[in-house]
């Protein structure tokens, strides 16, 4: 399987496209920053103080940004009847807030921010201002799961705390068009701690409905419900507690019951399995924003800007 950041950046080459980097204190993304700056393939936009950020870098700040007023006035029709003029600028002083807005204007293509700000500072500012595209009720967080040559994808592992039947069919459709974006074949499952009725309770029925619910939302889906993590994953298991199933051991896609489930079981793959853990990136929205774990390292922020980038394009 030939290299996912190689596959990216061919693609990415001529498109000329720009990432936004809130976060210009963070020493993580201005070392993301001048790396992709180098490279040449994207260019990134960093906010903050000129005088604070290595002259080789754009820099936008919000504190004497040329434009805006127009950003201001656009921001008020955005969010129409919830905030006034005067509390504008000063939401926009924040530099997510401020980022959001520069990509809801197009005058970037994407943004990548929460190496210093917790997800909810991250993506409040893209639920209110970017939205979710029509049809799609919520944005969820995917990680795309990198060992050598074994690409996953887990899902929701940042966003719906605690996600309905609906929430979870959505989340495994929008999944696997994330993996199918990234070059993964998408199989999917959804998880629980039964497998095909081996335990049964609220919990394990929300999982059965919303495995309903995915096929009648995509009737193409290869999808499989409900699955504990072994069957879903060991050909073997999957053979004794799940003989008929439409999965067999190979689910490359991994739906979480619950948001304590998938933000728990990524940083386990990640920590403990070393999985390279890429995410989360946000489904559904009608712009690529991605946030990040203020666990992360440059060498994250340098992939999650191209895999918003890539985004951009699909
Ligand atoms: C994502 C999160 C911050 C949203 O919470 P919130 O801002 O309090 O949400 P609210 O209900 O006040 O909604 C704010 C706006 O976002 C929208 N929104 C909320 N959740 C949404 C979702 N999943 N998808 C799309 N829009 C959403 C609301 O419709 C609302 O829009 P409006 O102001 O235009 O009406 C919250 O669900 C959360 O904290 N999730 C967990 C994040 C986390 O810590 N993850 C672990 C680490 S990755
Ligand atoms: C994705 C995630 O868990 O983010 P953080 O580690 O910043 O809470």
């Amino acid at each position: 399987m030939a290299d996912l950041f190689q596959e990216i950046k061919e693609k990415l080459r001529d498109a000329k496209l720009s990432i936004i980097l809130p976060e210009g204190n963070d020493e993580r993304i201005i070392s993301a920053a001048l790396k992709l700056q180098e490279e040449g393939i994207i260019h990134p936009i960093i906010i903050g103080k000129k005088e604070e950020v290595p002259s080789a870098l754009t820099v936008i700040n919000p504190q004497n940004y040329e434009k805006m007023d127009e950003l201001v006035a656009a921001f008020v029709e955005r969010r129409k009847g919830k905030v006034t003029e005067e509390q504008a600028q000063e939401i926009l002083q924040d530099v997510n807030y401020f980022g959001t807005m520069l990509v809801y204007m197009k005058k970037a293509n994407g943004l990548v921010s929460g190496a210093a700000h917790t997800t909810a500072e991250t993506v409040r500012p893209a639920l209110q201002i970017i939205k979710t595209k029509p049809g799609i009720s919520k944005t969820s967080g995917a990680f795309i799961m990198v060992k050598g040559e074994t690409r996953y994808v887990f899902a929701d592992c940042a966003i719906t705390i605690s996600p309905t039947s609906e929430d979870l069919a959505e989340i495994a459709v929008e999944s696997a068009k994330t993996a199918a974006a990234f070059g993964i074949k998408p199989k999917v499952a959804m998880l629980s701690f039964s497998t095909k009725g081996s335990a049964q309770s609220e919990e394990t029925e929300k999982v059965v409905r919303a495995t309903e619910l995915a096929k009648e939302l995509d009737s193409t889906i290869l999808i499989e419900g409900e699955l504990q993590f072994d069957a879903s994953i060991v050909p073997a298991i999957a053979a004794k507690k799940a003989p008929d199933a439409v999965l067999q051991g190979d689910a490359t896609v991994f739906v979480f019951p619950s948001l304590e489930a998938g933000n728990i079981g990524y940083k386990i793959a990640q920590r403990l399995g070393e999985f390279e853990a890429i995410g989360p990136i946000l489904q559904g929205l009608n712009a690529p924003v991605n946030d990040l774990s203020r666990g992360c390292s440059a060498e994250d922020v340098y992939k999650l800007a191209y895999i918003t980038a890539a985004q951009a394009l699909i």
